[in-house]
């Protein structure tokens, strides 16, 4: 699931409003009307129960396929057109299984598989997600990356942050990650540079507040002392600073040995240009109305939910203008010659071709690019050339998505 944690439902909303029930879609009148102001067929939503679930092979997991089989009690069917996915019937639950909880397998849909290879990610490169929460895409980037550049997660929910530093560890994929907490419409950290001066033996240096010695889940006094501030007055720490607060960061993310104040200054305007990110993922919040999985969870978390989350008004007014800041922050921080991927998991014009259309207008140095490997994904054209759908009923995954941007030089 993406975006919308089960636990940010209470219970008491759940199952108040009771939906239209229409023999096989249970939809609430609201959700009937917002598809139908976008121009979008609910028969979509019917579709949940037959479209599979998609799981992602841990790489180096092949030759354990058939014990993994019988783990999750079904058969694994490879996704020909993207490496290491696998698709399972949708009933098959993962998350109790043993292949799950060992960390053999990821739960990723395919859709979100195919953005992560859109971007490309080389050897080397210094990625930034700039919504990374829950973290599977994180997790596929950091599967690729492998032991080499480094990997920079920001969201603005710390504890869906926490979530992904988790799931790094369960992953061993840590090593090379940076984890903030920060508003990405305002997050402006570049990657570690290595031309820094560090401090000599400083791989255990607790005891010294202005270096970063090796990440601990121990926080410093200083640090206990700055969250029970922050909870006395009922702020978070974000809130409170502006400032990001970065929850981990692994063994070789850089950072170790580094003077605290080096690292965390912000950047100048057009210093990303030449020390900028490689790639950038801007996976982007939106009303989620293209994962049809997600949306049927409604019935038991309760429509009205669904209202506040997805279909108030003024809250999809206020992520239009999200999404916009946060692609245009994304492709600020993005190096010139470098990759930026946009996505969102809904199926409106408004989320997805007006934003990308809005961001051209205003930004000469970003080009859109056709994503080569598409040609043979089963996705079809975007409203604007060279971006690609998507579409539960056409390409059997969730509904997704994805506009590919490079930086021209100046
Ligand atoms: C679609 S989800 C991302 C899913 C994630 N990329 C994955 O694959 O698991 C969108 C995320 O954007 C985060 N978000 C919302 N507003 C944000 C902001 N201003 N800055 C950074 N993250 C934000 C949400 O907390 C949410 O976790």
């Amino acid at each position: 699931m993406e975006g919308i944690d089960s636990s940010e439902v209470s219970v008491s909303d759940r199952r108040e409003e009771q939906p239209i029930q229409d023999a096989s879609l249970p939809l609430p009148a609201a959700f009937l009307e917002f598809l139908s102001e976008n121009g979008l067929d609910p028969a979509v939503y019917s579709m949940a129960a037959t479209i599979p679930r998609y799981i992602r092979l841990k790489p180096g997991m092949e030759s354990q396929i058939a014990e993994i089989e019988g783990e999750l009690k079904c058969g694994l069917h490879k996704v020909p057109w993207l490496p290491g996915f696998y698709a399972i019937p949708p009933e098959i639950q993962i998350a109790g299984s043993k292949a799950y909880q060992q960390g053999k397998i990821y739960g990723i849909d395919a859709s979100s598989g195919a953005a992560i290879l859109a971007l490309d990610v080389r050897p080397g490169d210094h990625v930034l997600d700039l919504c990374a929460a829950p973290g599977a895409k994180l997790c596929m980037l950091a599967d690729m990356l492998g032991s080499t550049g480094s990997l920079t997660g920001v969201d603005v929910a710390k504890h869906r942050l926490a979530a992904c530093r988790t799931m790094l560890q369960k992953y061993s994929l840590g090593d090379r990650t940076r984890l903030f907490v920060a508003d990405g419409t305002l997050f402006s950290l570049l990657p570690v540079d290595s031309s820094l001066r560090r401090v000599e033996g400083s791989t255990d240096l607790e005891g010294n507040e202005n270096t970063f010695s090796e990440w601990t889940s121990r926080r410093s006094w200083k640090d206990r002392q700055r969250a029970k501030k922050a909870n006395a007055t009922g702020l978070q720490h974000l809130q409170a600073t502006s400032e990001p607060e970065l929850i981990y960061y692994g063994k070789h993310s850089g950072l170790v040995g580094l003077c605290k104040s080096d690292v965390l200054c912000p950047s100048a305007d057009d210093a990303a240009c030449t020390s900028g990110y490689d790639k950038v993922l801007v996976d982007a919040e939106c009303t989620h109305d293209g994962s049809v999985k997600h949306i049927q969870k409604f019935e038991f978390w309760g429509w009205k939910t669904l209202d506040r989350r997805v279909l108030d008004a003024e809250r999809t007014d206020n992520l239009l203008q999200l999404q916009l800041r946060l692609l245009t922050n994304g492709f600020k921080l993005l190096k010139t010659g470098g990759s930026l991927v946009y996505s969102t998991c809904s199926l409106t014009v408004a989320q997805n071709e007006n934003v990308v259309q809005k961001f051209l207008s205003t930004h000469p140095l970003a080009d859109l690019q056709k994503i080569d490997l598409s040609d043979s994904w089963p996705c079809r054209s975007g409203g604007i050339p060279k971006t690609l759908r998507f579409d539960p009923a056409t390409s059997q995954t969730s509904g997704l998505f994805v506009a590919k941007f490079s930086k021209l030089p100046t």
